[in-house]
């Protein structure tokens, strides 16, 4: 991607992440409301910086000018937020991302979806031993939504918002369903979590391939390379590329490296 790309919530943990790793690789434009202080700017130039609030058409297609790609991240990431914030800033929020991406000639948009948007799979008989090595059980994109919450229901709307645009423009969209992001080690003593992880490295390498690669619309997951897994990552591996370099196995159950603990 030779093309500015656009990061949106570009402050918060996921855009750290993919910053952080990817800063140099591209030419970024960041979005958020908050203002981004240098120290998470990871060398990008303040003057290639928008504070705006994504529900704000004019700022999001002012920001998007001359972009290749965006990667939306913005909105509110709390699995118990309220249904007007999740209605304004991640399904209004994410309505007005695709419109000016779709209208500005934007190419590509990966959309932040999460793991929230299928929680309702989890039932009370397939856990907790879905959650466990030995189980095979998989949910691999093609499943249809069944959300755990209203913040779930708005990542589903995402979804669909992108296969409009997809389908009625020439935006190509991926949405992955992140897991859950952690720095440095997988949720500790949470089985889900760490079935689920997302290092910050496998992040921005899942990022970056969402970036490179050539896909219509799809729908992956975004976890590392979990020994403890329900959802499959073939997807993102076949279409995009994606190869995670981490697995939540590699740490004990309260999150510390196997090999330093073996090495004690
Ligand atoms: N962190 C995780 O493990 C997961 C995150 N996600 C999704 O990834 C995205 C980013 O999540 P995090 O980085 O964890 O959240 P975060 O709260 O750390 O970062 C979100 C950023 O978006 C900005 N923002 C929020 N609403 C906005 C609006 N209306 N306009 C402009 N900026 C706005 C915030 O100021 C913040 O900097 C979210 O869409 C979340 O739903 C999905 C699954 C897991
Ligand atoms: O979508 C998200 O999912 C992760 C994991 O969910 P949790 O219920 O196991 O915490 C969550 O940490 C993150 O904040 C959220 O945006």
């Amino acid at each position: 991607m030779d093309d500015p790309v656009l990061l949106t919530g570009a402050g918060g943990r996921v855009g750290q992440a993919i910053l952080s790793q990817l800063a140099d690789e591209y030419d970024w434009r960041l979005l958020d409301r908050e203002p981004i202080p240098e120290t998470r700017r990871h060398g990008v130039p303040e003057s290639a910086t928008v504070v705006a609030d994504v529900t704000d058409e004019a700022a999001v297609a002012n920001a998007m000018a001359d972009c290749g790609a965006v990667i939306h991240l913005a909105g509110d990431p709390r699995p118990d937020a309220p249904w007007d914030s999740v209605l304004a800033n991640n399904i209004d929020g994410t309505q007005t991302v695709f419109s000016a991406a779709a209208d500005t000639g934007v190419e590509k948009v990966a959309f932040a979806s999460s793991n929230h948007a299928v929680g309702a799979y989890e039932t009370d008989d397939r856990t907790p031993e879905m959650y466990r090595t030995d189980d095979d059980y998989r949910l691999d994109g093609t499943e249809l939504p069944r959300p755990s919450n209203l913040y779930g229901v708005s990542k589903a709307s995402g979804e669909t918002l992108g296969r409009y645009y997809h389908d009625h423009t020439d935006l190509d969209v991926v949405c992955v369903r992140i897991g859950n992001l952690t720095e440095g080690h997988p949720p500790r003593e949470y089985e889900r979590g760490q079935a689920m992880w997302l290092s910050h490295r496998d992040c921005a390498r899942l990022f970056d391939r969402c970036l490179r690669a050539d896909y219509d619309y799809e729908i992956v997951y975004g976890i590392s390379d979990n020994d403890r897994k329900y959802y499959s990552i073939e997807r993102a591996k076949d279409v995009l590329g994606y190869e995670p370099v981490d697995n939540s196995a590699a740490y004990t159950f309260e999150g510390e490296p196997k090999d330093a603990v073996d090495g004690e």
